[in-house]
């Protein structure tokens, strides 16, 4: 784990502030692919490339979105390996669901970010969506580049659908910034922390916003109401880690989500339509997180975790509202 300092690599874990909490930096790269043309980056089949780690969660959003808009074709992918040391993420095609760096061929992934920028600062972190054209880093804020996909590459994306769509968009937006801090962002909280009241003050917020989130869920099969919207795949990809990293490693364990009924049937929900599952690496997800934060876990053992039936009948029917599948996929 280290940063970029005016395009030097250094390496020093996260720091906290005086009180032990986590504290996560801002994206660096904020450019957009415009469909209406405005601007430099225009939408066009082959020309961005994404780096993704299957273990990442902000990652895998973008994943998932590339799949349910049929962008596959369209956007190719580089995945680096699961462990994260001190050189920061890296390419190994050895490693199985692992590749090499397809767009530019380095070693690291800090060489993509200083092809972009030779005296870049900053983390360095997937999701990023890389240019071939101009050569240089697009985005790498995962919440940026699913709206893109979601709604920049229509022309390209071989499924009509709209995941943030007018009439919701303002509730899409209110509950991606009411599960972030307690949810997406909490469970780093609760893991991170370096002192006690750091970790009890974020693992108290998360299970409030859990316990919320599961009433809201029992009454309506999607976060936005009667249908999926881009807010539902940024909760799936915390839930999908929950129980078997977060739940241990990251010392959530109040409960887990197989004992929230109406959140483990969303799960199961989202993770069963078509080309989900193939999204979903457990062996990555289990090993970075496990093997990478030597502070949390010193001798890198990784935890067996619980077997989960992800395929059974999620049962998500009786609450009415619009299947994902048919909405999607037309099924
Ligand atoms: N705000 C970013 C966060 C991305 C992020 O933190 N990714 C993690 C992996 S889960 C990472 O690459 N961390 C490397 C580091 O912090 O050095 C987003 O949502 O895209």
């Amino acid at each position: 784990m280290g940063q970029l300092v005016d395009g030097k690599w250094t390496t020093q874990w996260y720091e906290p502030d005086p009180d032990g909490r986590f504290v996560r930096s801002e994206a660096g790269f904020r450019s957009w692919v415009r469909a209406a043309g405005e601007g430099s980056f225009s939408p066009a089949d082959g020309r961005y490339h994404l780096y993704v780690a299957w273990a990442c969660p902000w990652a895998h959003r973008t994943m998932i979105m590339r799949a349910l808009k049929g962008l596959e074709h369209a956007i190719d992918v580089s995945v680096v390996a699961p462990f994260m040391g001190d050189q920061g993420w890296r390419f190994n095609a050895e490693v199985e669901g692992a590749t090499v760096d397809k767009a530019l061929g380095g070693e690291y992934l800090r060489d993509v970010y200083l092809a972009a920028d030779p005296r870049c600062s900053g983390r360095v972190t997937v999701p990023v969506l890389w240019d071939t054209q101009q050569r240089t880093i697009v985005n790498n804020e995962s919440r940026e580049i699913v709206r893109m996909f979601d709604h920049e590459f229509g022309g390209v994306a071989r499924r009509d659908v709209d995941l943030a769509p007018p009439a919701l968009r303002d509730e899409v937006e209110r509950l991606i910034d009411f599960i972030y801090e307690p949810i997406n962002n909490g469970v780093y909280r609760a893991g991170f922390a370096t002192k006690q009241g750091a970790y009890d003050e974020a693992v108290t917020a998360l299970f409030e916003a859990l316990d919320h989130v599961e009433g809201l869920l029992g009454q309506q099969r999607w976060l936005a109401g009667e249908r999926m919207t881009e807010v539902d795949i940024f909760l799936f990809t915390t839930l999908i880690r929950f129980d078997l990293v977060y739940h241990t490693h990251f010392k959530c364990n109040r409960k887990r989500i197989v004992d929230y009924p109406n959140l483990w049937g969303f799960v199961r929900e989202i993770y069963q339509l078509p080309g989900i599952a193939k999204t979903c690496n457990f062996d990555h997800i289990r090993k970075h997180y496990y093997q990478s934060h030597e502070t949390i876990n010193p001798h890198r053992i990784v935890a067996i975790g619980p077997q989960l039936d992800l395929d059974a009948a999620h049962g998500r029917e009786r609450l009415g509202g619009v299947a994902a599948r048919a909405m999607i996929f037309g099924e």
